[in-house]
């Protein structure tokens, strides 16, 4: 982020929009962080693998968050807002009003989320095509991007929502638009999610061959055809009625948005590492990989010329950090499998009740309890006897295949808090060794990674970190900044105000923001 060096009393607020909560925060000029709030949003899973959210309730958080960060503060110093969020489909009528995605009519769920999976034949249908635009997603389009969903509504939502329909929003560009009316969409989201090429724009002949010739016909208007880089300033800036729901002035500067693992990758893969010894101090950046751990998990290597690696998102140009290419692989449970198999097990109400007595998280209390029963053998050693294979949502990287189910081997009748806690340890062991598969996925097609830099809900978790630096090998960086994602929708906001010239981070680390990593090797 060049040109860093104003007096200081500048603010950017950045909104992060994740899978179970929306963040805010407050971050001055030089990226520190100093003020947080959170909120939880709802989510509605009416059937089996169909997955909802409402526009209007995330507004509504985000409103409450931001009003939260700016308590006390000059209003007159904050100078730009950046909006990062997961990459859902948001469906709007042609008045921008919600629109139902669901068959119960309910047009408050006018959002299809990211995992949803409702779109299975849509997508097959869409990978028979082996259409060239397929090449820039890895070789085989995910249930989880857009066109299979769009297709999903054609077919089965015709005349509730697809006739009326008059905008196709990915999220991070709703939350863009609804803060300054300009409905020019990010080209990250449209990269990543949508086919749009960086280079060539929309392909006429994909989106006809998979019977969405409807968008070629009204030029995109539907799904975007003003594309703008992360962090551009979009349009006036803030509109004085998205001013008053969010607690700022009108007028400031608003950037194009961010997908959120693209700000939690652009939050840390700059991160200056100078004196800690790692093997990437002095590399390239490409020698780096953002590791982005929330409900999913999203792992973010960039490159100088397009890598394709099979079964791996990408090569998406300029869609993170600008002038590079960037893969994605990506666990599409990760937090979420953890929750799943701890909160389903016969001895979470004791694990509960034991954490609320000591005061601590339930993940804090499991990590201690594990130190007390693996002795004096190493941890690891714990679960010789069981496995876990963690694809419970299907395999985004590197099979692709999301028909994989999840397994368990190794179970007894015991079911106690020693039990728990020890498929507590092969889960996460499990998606740690999922990570090492696509790193190993990518560095055979010609990436070379040697330390992962990791952000996210899961990141807070020590065994999560150690078990991801013990199985790959490689060191793994925390920044000092916990909340990195929101710290990327920040930069983005000072980048559309025009106190900095770019997003970019430095080519070379050690030059790079000022966010000091805490590092943790792989145990001996
Ligand atoms: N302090 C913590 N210790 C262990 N796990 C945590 C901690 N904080 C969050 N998590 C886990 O991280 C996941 C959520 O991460 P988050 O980044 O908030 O997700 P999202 O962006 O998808 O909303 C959950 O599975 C949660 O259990
Ligand atoms: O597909 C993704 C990014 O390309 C993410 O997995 C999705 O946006 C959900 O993110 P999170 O796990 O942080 O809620």
């Amino acid at each position: 982020m060049p040109g860093g060096d104003q007096e200081p009393g500048r603010y950017y607020v950045g909104v992060d929009v994740g899978t179970g909560s929306v963040r805010a925060a407050l971050v001055d000029q030089r990226g520190t962080l100093l003020a947080f709030a959170d909120q939880a949003i709802n989510k509605w899973e009416p059937q089996f693998n169909h997955h909802e959210q409402s526009s209007e309730d995330i507004w509504a958080a985000c409103c409450i968050v931001t009003k939260k960060v700016v308590q006390g503060i000059n209003l007159n110093q904050i100078r730009g807002l950046g909006f990062d969020a997961t990459c859902s489909l948001v469906v709007l009528d042609k008045q921008f009003r919600p629109l139902p995605v669901n068959h119960e009519g309910d047009s408050h769920r006018n959002i299809i989320m990211w995992l949803d999976h409702r779109a299975v034949s849509q997508v097959h249908r869409i990978n028979n095509t082996k259409h060239s635009v397929l090449q820039y997603v890895g070789g085989v389009m995910s249930v989880e991007m857009q066109a299979p969903k769009l297709l999903w509504l054609k077919e089965n939502l015709r005349e509730t929502c697809w006739d009326k329909a008059g905008h196709f929003f990915d999220l991070p560009d709703f939350l863009s638009w609804k803060a300054t009316g300009v409905t020019a969409r990010s080209l990250c989201s449209l990269v990543c999610k949508w086919t749009y090429s960086a280079e060539k724009g929309w392909d006429d002949s994909f989106w006809k061959m998979i019977g969405l010739e409807d968008f070629v016909s009204d030029n995109y208007s539907k799904i975007g055809n003003q594309v703008l880089p992360p962090g551009a300033s979009l349009g006036n800036g803030l509109t004085p009625e998205a001013a008053r729901d969010l607690g700022l002035p009108a007028g400031i500067a608003v950037a194009a948005s961010l997908i959120d693992a693209h700000a939690g990758g652009l939050g840390v893969i700059g991160t200056d590492v100078r004196g800690h010894g790692l093997a990437c101090e002095g590399q390239p950046v490409t020698s780096r990989l953002a590791v982005i751990c929330g409900t999913s998990s999203c792992h973010m290597g960039i490159s100088k010329d397009p890598i394709f690696v099979p079964g791996v998102w990408g090569p998406y140009f300029s869609a993170m950090v600008p002038g590079f290419w960037l893969n994605e692989g990506g666990q599409s449970v990760t937090g979420k499998l953890i929750d799943h198999l701890v909160q389903g097990h016969a001895a979470f109400p004791e694990l509960q009740a034991k954490a609320t007595a000591r005061c601590q998280s339930i993940y804090a209390y499991l990590n201690s309890h594990l130190d007390l029963i693996k002795k004096a053998q190493p941890l690891g050693f714990l679960t010789v006897d069981l496995h876990v294979w963690p694809d419970f949502h299907g395999n985004r990287s590197p099979l692709a295949d999301l028909t994989l189910k999840g397994m368990v081997t190794g179970l007894k009748l015991s079911q106690d808090l020693d039990d728990l806690a020890i498929l507590y340890l092969a889960t996460v062991q499990a998606i740690a060794f999922g990570t090492r598969f696509i790193i190993e996925a990518m560095e055979a097609a010609g990436h070379s990674i040697s330390t992962l830099f990791l952000c996210g809900g899961l990141s807070k978790n020590p065994l999560f970190v150690q078990m991801h630096a013990d199985i790959t090998g490689m060191p793994v960086v925390l920044s000092q900044e916990v909340e990195s994602v929101l710290v990327g929708a920040a930069i983005l906001g000072a980048c559309a105000s025009g106190d900095f010239t770019s997003v970019q981070v430095c080519e070379e680390p050690g030059v790079g923001r000022g966010n000091s990593p805490v590092c943790h090797g792989p145990s001996s």
